[in-house]
């Protein structure tokens, strides 16, 4: 598969792009196999019309390479309109060549080995808080605590606020994430209207903060200290209304992702009792200790591959979309220039060319042994579930630390059993959950 330009005109892929204007865009929110089925019937590509765009789906290695490989030759960066207009013009996922390297390198400041390790200590912290408080529930349904847990984590650790969740911002912040993949209609009552309006609340507690900030002698070693003292090659400084747009996404991107992975290692270490007792067992030697170090969660190899298998089963992000820049081939088909693609991560992992049984839970497939035979772009290009290219995910080393130091503290000290009648299909948009939130009991390990 390569992309570029057709001497002769190719067929378009396959598929339909469904009613006028709104083309298949229901069916898309409505329908989690909305993917799957048009794969079944069509193939590893095929087109459709969603989200106010004619777009091409596709996955596989090769792909995803081809894609993720040549942002800004063919193909630029795209967002559905109501993402665009939710984050904001001065964020990073929307800004594009020179400035968003220069950027890109800015900000990548706050999550540096040296600035993540002054974390640890706060992620462990935070997660022993909400561990007591469910243990004394001893029932409960995770989804939402676990949300409140990643946005209380995130608000500590980039703009310095306790208990994150309980503030208005945390409350602006929820009706605005509801709306950032939705129907871009702005009207009072519409998703998408209620979440511009809470964008402009939470742009006016943001410029607060960063004011406050502003005033003192030393604006801290948190994401927005950091920031704040954050100079770009030029020696330039963001604005007030960058700095605002970035710790919006930074927000937005440390929460969403993370509560999906989080809840789905909750759901799959519940579904399989002899990988949980493996991973205690592991978890046996730091069991006594106070307070884990990164050298210590370096150690937890075992953990690692398992997470590393839960993000390839339910990957949070199902897919990444580029626009089209010029008309190019992709598989003997033709993409035509302005059209959406978007590359499948979902279906990617899914890919019996890249594993066998993909179906199946098994964190072996990640063992160091198993590793040694899959070829770089493999593993570079066939497992993405931070994307890849000069957009792979900028905080993916803070993602996985914060999973293990949940996961650790978790194994060391709780159990926790799935409830009966509970619909555990996923709901996928905008990051996959359990439909009914994931009731589970909660209690403290019996010795
Ligand atoms: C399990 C958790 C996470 C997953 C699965 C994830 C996944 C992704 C993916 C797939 C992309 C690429 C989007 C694209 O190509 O268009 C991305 C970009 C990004 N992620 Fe994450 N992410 C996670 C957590 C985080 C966290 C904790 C942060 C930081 C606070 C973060 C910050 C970002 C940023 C800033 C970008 C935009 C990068 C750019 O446009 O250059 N992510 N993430």
């Amino acid at each position: 598969m390569a992309a570029s330009n057709p001497s002769k005109p190719l067929p378009l892929p396959p598929g339909s792009l469904g009613l006028p204007v709104i083309g298949e865009s229901l069916q898309f929110f409505q329908d989690s196999d909305f993917v799957s089925k048009r794969q079944e019937r069509h193939g590893a590509i095929f087109k459709t019309h969603i989200l106010g765009r004619p777009t091409v789906m596709i996955y596989g290695a090769e792909a995803n390479q081809t894609i993720l490989g040549n942002e800004s030759k063919n193909f630029e960066n795209s967002w559905p309109a109501s993402t665009k207009a939710l984050l904001g013009p001065l964020s990073l996922a929307l800004q594009t060549g020179e400035l968003h390297r220069n950027r890109r390198k800015l900000l990548a400041q706050a999550f540096k080995p040296r600035t993540l390790a002054t974390y640890v200590e706060i992620m462990g912290d935070i997660a022993q808080q909400y561990t007591q408080k469910w243990q004394q529930a001893e029932t409960l349904t995770w989804y939402p605590e676990l949300r409140s847990f990643t946005l209380d984590v995130a608000c500590k650790l980039f703009i310095g606020q306790d208990n994150g969740c309980q503030t208005p911002l945390g409350q602006h912040f929820e009706t605005w994430c509801a709306g950032l993949f939705s129907l871009p209609i702005s009207l009072p009552w519409t998703k998408f209207g209620k979440a511009k309006r809470c964008r402009d609340l939470l742009l006016q507690e943001l410029g607060q903060t960063i004011q406050a900030r502003q005033s003192m002698a030393n604006p801290g070693n948190d994401t927005l200290g950091l920031l704040l003292q954050a100079r770009d090659e030029q020696g330039q400084g963001l604005s007030q209304d960058e700095l605002k747009d970035q710790i919006l996404l930074m927000l937005f991107a440390g929460h969403e992702t993370l509560t999906s992975a989080i809840t789905s290692f909750c759901l799959l270490t519940a579904q399989h009792p002899e990988i949980t007792a493996r991973l205690r067992q592991e978890q046996q030697q730091w069991k006594s200790k106070e307070a884990l170090t990164v050298d210590d969660l370096k150690q937890m190899t075992y953990l690692e591959q398992v997470l590393t298998e839960v993000m390839r089963l339910i990957p949070p992000v199902a897919g990444v979309f580029r626009t089209v820049l010029q008309t190019c081939e992709m598989d003997g088909y033709q993409i035509p220039q302005g059209w959406s693609v978007q590359c499948s991560i979902g279906s990617t992992h899914q890919d019996q060319a890249l594993y066998s049984n993909p179906k199946q839970f098994d964190p072996e497939r990640f063992s160091p042994e198993h590793l040694a035979q899959q070829s770089t772009e493999q593993q570079r290009y066939g497992y993405v579930p931070f994307g890849g290219g000069i957009r792979e995910c900028l905080g993916k080393e803070f993602a996985r630390l914060e999973m293990k130091i949940f996961a650790a503290h978790l194994l060391q000290n709780y159990e926790w059993q799935l409830l009966p009648n509970q619909a555990l299909d996923l709901v996928v948009i905008p990051s996959p959950r359990p439909r009914d939130g994931l009731k589970v009991t909660f209690k403290a390990l019996s010795e």
